[in-house]
């Protein structure tokens, strides 16, 4: 092959592998900035979504006084640990009982502002198990006071409550090997309306939620319904267990918690540092007034 024409040949040999360099370049440098342009601030210019940028939402107030009502096997603890990691920091003062109620407002009686430790009123943070008596609370807690729980699906929340007062219910221990399938064949066998923690064998939930758990929907619907209207009167969260994650969104939205390191190390955008995309909670409704002291 005359000289010129190899030439010609390397020539174009070179051309491919640097176009192919560039293509792989090319490649690289888009991948990467869609990777990480969600972090920066020029990606929703370039990449429009249909969310409005969250940047232009004016910040909104957040409340550093929070009544957390703890029902039982539901996820609580986990709140109410960020709840007293919160207080921690903002160095806020958070309802202990008093010694008599043991670790407990003394549930499961109906809560009372006498159950709180005089050292610990008026307080920031309550998050421990009590009975809701909104009037009780309202007394307790000072104005501006943002109300939350949490609730669970109710047969998953039964079997974590009777595995867990297999020994404090009497109707569990009635259960001949602690069988919870035996319990669920003939519940009236073993449930004794009125005795001490009766309450964990039969509608624990509308128990502390402060309803009548003797009350059933079948024979009285309208009952259950004006309880839920209650409830969503007073709460301004209602978190789900099995939506552990996305109500924790809500109420670091409603509640001035900490940004957490993770979300920071990793700048996992939709968790601890941005506003919500639901938002199913009544953030604007009056808040409750404080009664006199007693
Ligand atoms: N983050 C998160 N998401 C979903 N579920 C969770 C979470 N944290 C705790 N749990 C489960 O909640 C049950 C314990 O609830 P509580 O902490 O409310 O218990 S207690 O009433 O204070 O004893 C207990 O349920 P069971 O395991 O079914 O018994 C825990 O496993």
């Amino acid at each position: 092959m005359p000289p010129i024409l190899q030439r010609l040949q390397q020539a174009t040999k070179m051309m491919s592998r640097r176009k192919v360099l560039l293509l792989v370049l090319g490649c690289s440098t888009v991948s990467l900035l869609i990777h990480q342009g969600a972090q920066l601030s020029w990606y929703p210019k370039l990449f429009p979504l249909s969310c409005p940028p969250l940047r232009d939402t004016p910040p909104r107030p957040k409340h550093m006084t929070v009544a957390f009502l703890k029902t039982h096997k539901t996820a609580g603890t986990t709140v109410q640990n960020i709840l007293f990691r919160f207080a921690e920091r903002h160095n806020l003062t958070v309802a202990l009982p008093h010694p008599s109620c043991e670790h407990q407002f003394c549930y499961p009686r109906n809560f009372s502002a006498h159950f709180v430790h005089p050292a610990t009123r008026p307080p920031h943070v309550l998050a421990s198990h009590l009975r809701f008596d909104r009037a009780e609370l309202q007394r307790l807690m000072p104005p501006g006071t943002v109300y939350v729980t949490i609730l669970r699906e109710p047969a998953a929340m039964f079997e974590s409550l009777f595995s867990y007062y297999n020994q404090y219910c009497p109707a569990f221990r009635r259960v001949p090997n602690a069988s919870l399938e035996a319990f669920l064949r003939a519940p009236e066998a073993y449930y004794r309306a009125g005795e001490h923690f009766a309450m964990f064998a039969h509608n624990t939930l509308a128990y502390d939620l402060g309803g009548d758990n003797e009350r059933s929907p079948r024979d009285d619907a309208a009952y259950l319904a004006g309880l839920i209207r209650q409830v969503e009167e007073v709460f301004s969260l209602v978190m789900i267990a099995e939506y552990f994650d996305e109500s924790l969104v809500l109420l670091r939205w409603l509640v001035m918690l900490a940004r957490g390191p993770r979300a920071v190390q990793t700048g996992y955008p939709a968790f601890f540092g941005a506003e919500p995309l639901i938002c199913v909670f009544q953030a604007d409704k009056p808040m409750p007034q404080r009664g006199p002291e007693t």
